[in-house]
């Protein structure tokens, strides 16, 4: 992708910067709940998908009233956009983290909660989380992007690491350039543990809400060169590839996460 292209994308981007991360947990509660409302309103379901990493914690505002009873739970579907490959009860599994945190506290069936199975290898869990997914496009409960016919989530829930790595997709890794499959595996993850599966960049660039969940000082860097208005370099971080190619993007911060980024304006 060169750099124009790049900068005029990400320009499509919505930022929210809050005084602290309690305001982004009310903000991203509101955010997620009005979007369930309009998506089970439009199709009677809703499907969210939910990274690791702090983010569930910032979730927790959804967990409490008036969302615990206002939100029509019976109607959501719950997809990890990665997952570490150990068993659900292990205590890096993002499934455990996202159970323990949030889903414990609401009333999604479990049958609608897409876990990965943790008896198969990366490879085995990659493509059977895929297949699953297709399943569930044949069901009709998941549509292909007329645009780019890869599958529509209405909503992905995310943080960025610290290198700005997205899903369990890593700056300068092969697997940025995956365009076959919707679901794949890594075994080297510079994060670990290094075996993982992951929803490839196409699968997150078809989202039809993003919401880029990024809170205290351990990101500065990456939301900089993220959000920044200096000329991009052609080495884009993940984050920076995930430019959506028919939805909305919003970044969720709070001022720490966003202390050396000079001119939020530009936005
Ligand atoms: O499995 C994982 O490692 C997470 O899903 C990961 O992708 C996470 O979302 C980012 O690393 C941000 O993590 P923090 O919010 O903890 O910085």
């Amino acid at each position: 992708m060169a750099a124009a292209e790049a900068t005029s994308e990400i320009r499509k981007q919505a930022l929210l910067v809050f005084d602290s991360e309690e305001e982004v947990s009310v903000s991203l509660a509101k955010y997620t709940a009005e979007l369930s409302e309009k998506f089970v309103r439009e199709k009677g379901a809703f499907t969210a998908v939910l990274s690791g990493g702090t983010l569930i914690e910032t979730l927790r505002k959804l967990t409490e009233p008036p969302y615990l009873e206002s939100v029509d739970w019976a109607k959501w579907h719950i997809f990890w956009v990665d997952e570490r490959v150990v068993p659900k009860d292990h205590k890096d599994s993002n499934y455990k983290l996202a159970f323990d945190g949030f889903l414990s506290k609401v009333a999604i069936p479990s049958n609608q909660v897409y876990a990965i199975n943790d008896t198969l290898s990366a490879e085995g869990a990659a493509e059977d989380y895929e297949t699953v997914l297709k399943h569930l496009v044949n069901a009709g409960l998941l549509p292909l992007s007329s645009v780019t016919g890869y599958p529509v989530f209405d909503l992905m829930l995310l943080g960025m690491g610290p290198d700005g790595h997205i899903a369990s997709l890593f700056p300068g890794h092969p697997l940025l350039n995956e365009r076959e499959k919707w679901v794949t595996f890594i075994k080297d993850s510079p994060k670990p543990p290094p075996e993982r599966i992951t929803f490839t960049l196409p699968v997150i660039k078809s989202s039809a809400y993003v919401a880029m969940v990024v809170t205290g000082a351990g990101e500065v860097h990456a939301v900089s060169k993220a959000l920044g208005s200096e000329k991009r370099s052609s080495d884009l971080l993940p984050v920076e590839m995930a430019s959506l190619e028919d939805g909305e993007f919003t970044w969720f911060t709070d001022k720490a996460a966003v202390s050396m980024l000079k001119d939020k304006a530009s936005m």
